[in-house]
Parts: structure tokens; C-alpha cells; sequence
């Protein structure tokens, strides 16, 4: 696997100059074992901490708690922002999430509820779920968000340029995307349920982090497979290369699926165990989800009981 510098063909600074040598880069490292793969993933996540309240804790400070349905309305995202505030009114101590993730129009009442708190406000734009949208409209729909408040913005990679192939393309809309966001932390969705092979979704990996992704995000949500231990070590193993090749750290969101406190917690383990133990932060790690909240709120009142 590409986790050390020395695995990648040649220095990510070199790999954007053009299409030829953005191939070159994607197509220069090893090809992976399935089955070591699979091995590693379970070894990684073999031994799973058990929640106590604390980590518990943790866990929903680094929550995106998010809503994505074409019914939500300003008062449901009312609602949601204060759950995102106080998650269990009944409990003491209990943290608000990281941030709150809504689609764009949505923004504006979103901001409003959770100003002051701290908490961040990601936005699902550029094309959500699907990216069959132009250029020119993922950027309107993306600066709107920031402009409505959007602290964060979660856009989808192109996987129609991408399983083409047509790396170059996928580089300037992730790139023109990273730009329309101004200082927005920018989340790149790789869809990795779309993405037949192991390689592919490294390489689409590599590709947002070269194209400037603050963030690799696993899924929409929206298909299945969503999020995945394997998509997820893969994804790890991209941001762990590129730390040791460039000194930055940039950061991994699971997403879609995730439903219980141990889903949650393996996915914690695993980031742990691959890139670090220093992605063990709402910086750099997020979990997105819809009805995870409910399952930690429980436990923890187990916990407490
Ligand atoms: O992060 C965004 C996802 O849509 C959350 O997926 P979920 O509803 O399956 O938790």
C-alpha cells in the first residue's frame, strides 16, 4: 500500500503539471492485494475500544449531523441545530456535534440557529448527489452556500470525467470548487461505492488531495454501498502518503450508513491505526450521519444509568 512517500512514483508536487503526468502519478503506484487489503482492515479493527462515556463523548464532538432529505424545511433544521447544540437536554455534559450538514438553501437558517455556538455549518453542494450538473452551476451553488453562511461545504467528485479517466477535468472542477469556497473547509465526496476497484478509489483519493481537498469524504449517502472499512483504510492510506510526502495533514469523513456507536467506533479505530493517532480530532476526522446521534445518546445513557 502508498502510505510512504517512497510507494508513490514520484513527489506529489510534480504529479498536477499536466494530464500526461497526472495519469503517470495515479497510475505509478503498486497495484494492491484485495485479500492483504482485507486482512489489514480486519487487524486494524480487530480489537475496538469499549464505549464508555467519554469516548462516547468524543465521538459526537466530531459528528456532522446531517439532514439531506427533500423534505427538510427551516424548521426542521431548527430543530435539528438545536439537537446539534444540546444532543440530550435530559443528560449532563453532553458536547454539541462538530457541525450541522444541510443543502444549500437551508444554509441561511442554519447559520442563523447555530450562531455563536461554534458549532460549523457544512452545506452539500456543487452538484449533490450526483454531479451531473455544469461547472458554471456547482460554483453558483457553492458560493451561495458560503455566501449564506456555509462554514463547510461537502461537493461530490465528478465520476463520470473520473472512471473516464479524464483526470484532468476532475482535477480543475475539484481545484474551481476549492476556489468557490474561499475559506470554506472544502470535504470531496468520492462516492466510493461507485468506484469499482481498490485502485480506483485511491486513485481518486490522490486526486482530490492534488487538487486541493481539506477533507476525503466516503460517500453520499444517497447509494449503496455507502461508507465502507475498506474505502475507508484506502482513503487513510492516501492522507497518511500524503502527510509523510508534503508535512500537511488533511483530513477523512465516513459517511452513509453509519447507524451505531461500534459502526463509529471501528471506523475511529481504523483512522487511528492507519493515519494516525493525531487524526483523532474534529479537524481531521468527521463522522456524517443522519441517525447515529440517537445510538450514542442511548449508550451513553447506558453509560450513566
Ligand atoms: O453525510 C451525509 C450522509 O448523507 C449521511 O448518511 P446517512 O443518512 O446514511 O447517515
Amino acid at each position: 500500500m502508498p502510505h510512504a512517500a517512497e510507494d508513490l512514483p514520484f513527489a506529489p508536487g510534480d504529479a498536477a503539471r499536466d494530464e500526461a503526468q497526472l495519469r503517470r502519478f495515479l497510475h505509478g503506484m503498486p497495484p494492491i492485494d484485495d485479500g492483504d487489503m482485507q486482512a489489514e482492515v480486519a487487524a486494524l479493527t480487530s480489537e475496538v475500544p469499549v464505549p464508555d462515556g467519554e469516548l462516547i463523548d468524543t465521538v459526537i464532538g466530531m459528528l456532522d449531523l446531517t439532514s439531506l432529505a427533500a423534505t427538510d424545511t427551516e424548521s426542521s433544521v431548527r430543530d435539528l441545530c438545536g439537537r446539534a447544540r444540546q444532543p440530550d437536554p435530559r443528560a449532563h455534559g453532553v458536547p454539541p456535534v462538530a457541525a450541522v450538514c444541510v443543502y444549500p438553501d437551508l444554509v441561511a437558517a442554519a447559520a442563523t440557529s447555530l450562531a455563536g455556538s461554534g458549532i460549523g455549518v457544512a452545506s452539500v453542494a456543487g452538484g449533490f448527489p450526483s454531479g451531473r450538473t455544469p461547472l458554471p452551476v456547482k460554483l453558483a451553488e457553492v458560493e451561495h452556500a458560503v455566501s449564506a453562511g456555509a462554514t463547510e461545504i461537502d461537493a461530490v467528485l465528478d465520476r463520470g470525467a473520473f472512471l473516464e479517466e479524464r483526470y484532468g477535468t476532475v482535477f480543475d472542477g475539484v481545484a474551481e470548487v476549492k476556489r468557490a469556497c474561499g475559506h470554506a473547509t472544502l470535504k470531496v465526496i468520492l462516492e466510493t461505492g461507485e468506484l469499482v476497484t481498490a485502485e480506483q478509489v485511491r486513485r481518486a483519493s490522490w486526486l482530490a488531495l492534488l487538487a486541493g481537498a481539506d477533507i476525503l469524504k466516503t460517500s453520499t449517502g444517497k447509494i449503496s454501498p455507502a461508507a465502507s472499512l475498506p474505502a475507508m483504510y484506502l482513503l487513510a492510506d492516501a492522507v497518511r502518503g500524503w502527510h509523510e510526502s508534503t508535512g500537511e495533514r488533511r483530513g477523512l469523513k465516513p459517511a452513509g450508513g453509519i447507524r451505531t456507536t461500534d459502526d463509529a467506533l471501528r471506523y475511529l479505530t481504523l483512522v487511528r491505526g492507519t493515519a494516525g493517532p493525531r487524526w483523532s480530532t474534529p479537524t481531521l476526522f468527521r463522522i456524517g450521519a443522519s441517525g447515529l446521534l440517537d445510538d450514542l445518546l442511548a449508550r451513553r445513557r447506558e453509560q450513566n444509568s
